[in-house]
Formats: structure tokens, sequence, C-alpha cells
């Protein structure tokens, strides 16, 4: 279970609200209009930005104050981050141990990781010899090998066509049922949160709803969500 307690952030006049938890297992997707904070949470969530008020739990012990690479949480950003003097393999071996001494059972998952995501033939090129696409894929890989209960993805396939996309957004979900993980991501498409978000919150005018059944909210939209479908 994720909780955000009161959680309020506050960015240069900017605020965003948040009361809330989120059962272990589920997929939430965070929709709503450009610079409402999806991103924003995603970073206070991770621990790259400190809330101005309020708590993080997860399962029920506060994390508010622990460093990013301490919460049991993976996210896959906007820009991928991948380093580009590494190789494929070294930028997904750093997600499972960041000296990359990597044993036997290690450099396994590593592969299986990379086939995966469909690159297995790709593990020594470096991400600027890969198209976006496939390096959106790598960022992913990278993901996947960490095996973290809570996983955050901030816009991730954006890069991808339709097909590719869903086959990631499928291979995440897949994954997510695997580990019994909790994933938390932001999308601008209704269909991305259709497909793999059991429930979805609206982050608009400075508050995230509670997470309600994707199905139920689409078909009876409340009135944010109007505004931001155009509909
Ligand atoms: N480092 C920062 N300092 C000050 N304000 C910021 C900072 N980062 C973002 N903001 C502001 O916070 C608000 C939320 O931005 P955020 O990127 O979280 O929105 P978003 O919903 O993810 O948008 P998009 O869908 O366009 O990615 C915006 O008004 C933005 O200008």
């Amino acid at each position: 279970m994720l909780t955000l307690e009161k959680l309020q952030i506050v960015l240069d006049g900017f605020t965003l609200d948040a009361d809330f938890q989120l059962e272990q297992g589920r997929n939430l997707a965070l929709i709503g209009p450009s610079g409402a904070g999806k991103s924003t949470l995603l970073n206070v969530i991770a621990g790259f930005l400190p809330p101005a008020s309020g708590r993080v739990l997860w399962r029920g012990e506060d994390i508010t104050a622990l460093a990013p690479g301490k919460r049991p949480i993976s996210m896959l950003f906007q820009d991928n981050n991948l380093f580009p003097h590494l190789t494929v393999a070294q930028n997904i071996g750093l997600g499972i141990r960041p000296d990359l001494k990597l044993n036997a059972a290690e450099r396994e998952a590593l592969n299986d990781a990379l086939t995966r995501v469909g690159l297995a033939g790709m593990a020594e090129r470096k991400p600027g010899q890969l198209s976006g696409g496939q390096q959106s894929r790598v960022a992913l890989a990278r993901v996947l090998v960490q095996r973290k209960p809570l996983v955050l993805l901030d816009e991730p396939f954006s890069a991808l066509g339709p097909a590719l996309k869903h086959d990631m957004l499928r291979l995440v979900g897949d994954l997510m049922q695997e580990i019994g993980g909790t994933l938390i991501m932001v999308s601008h498409e209704p269909e991305d949160a259709q497909m793999i978000a059991d429930v979805t919150s609206v982050v608009a005018q400075g508050t995230v709803t509670a997470p309600k059944p994707t199905a139920a909210l689409f078909e009876n939209p409340p009135r944010v969500l109007r505004d931001y479908l155009g509909s």
C-alpha cells in the first residue's frame, strides 16, 4: 500500500495536493493537462523533490525523508536517462549493481530483460547508435531488472509507434502482475490508461483525485476530466 498523507507540493507559486491510498498490485494512471503537476508528483514519490508538508508511506513505513536510492521504487524518466558512454548492457546492468560486477545469475537476468524488450542483439551498442524507441526500451529493461515493488513511469513510450507502445505497456503490465508490483504511470492518452491501469487519478486544478476504477471514470467522467478530454 502506498499512502500519500495530506501531501502538499509547492513550487514557485504552483501547489498540488494529494491525499489518498493506493493498494498494492494496482496500476494507477495519472492523467491531466500539461503543467498540472503529474511529473512533479512522481518526483516527490520517488524522493527527488521534498514535499512542503505531508508524508509518503510505503506499507505503513514513512519514507518521506528517504533518499531516492533507498526507496522501494524504480522510475522511468521522460528522457530515458541513459549514459551515452556506456553500452546498452552496461546501462541496464547499472540497475542491478552500480559497480557492474555481475554474477552469472545477474547476467542472465540482464539478458532476459534485453530479450523481453526486443533488443537481444544490441547489448554492445551505445545509446547514440539506437533509435529513440530503442533507447526507451533500454530504459525499460533497466527498470525490469531492478524488480522494485513500486514502478513509476513518466510518459515512457511517447517515442514509439502505437503498436510497439502497446507491446511495451503490456510488458510492463505483465511484469507488475508477475512481481505483484504497483505501477504509477503518467499518460496523456486515455487509451494507455484504459489498457493497463485498473485505476486512474486526475491531476488538475491543484489537486490529485483519489484513484477511481478506470473504466467507470471514462464512462462517466467528472467535469475536470471532461474539460481535459475536450468532450
Ligand atoms: N523545478 C521547478 N521549479 C519551479 N517550478 C516548476 C519546476 N518544475 C516544474 N515546475 C512547474 O510545476 C508545474 C507542474 O509541472 P509538471 O512538469 O509536474 O507538470 P505535468 O503535469 O507533468 O506536465 P506535462 O504533462 O506537460 O509533462 C508547472 O507549472 C511547472 O511550470
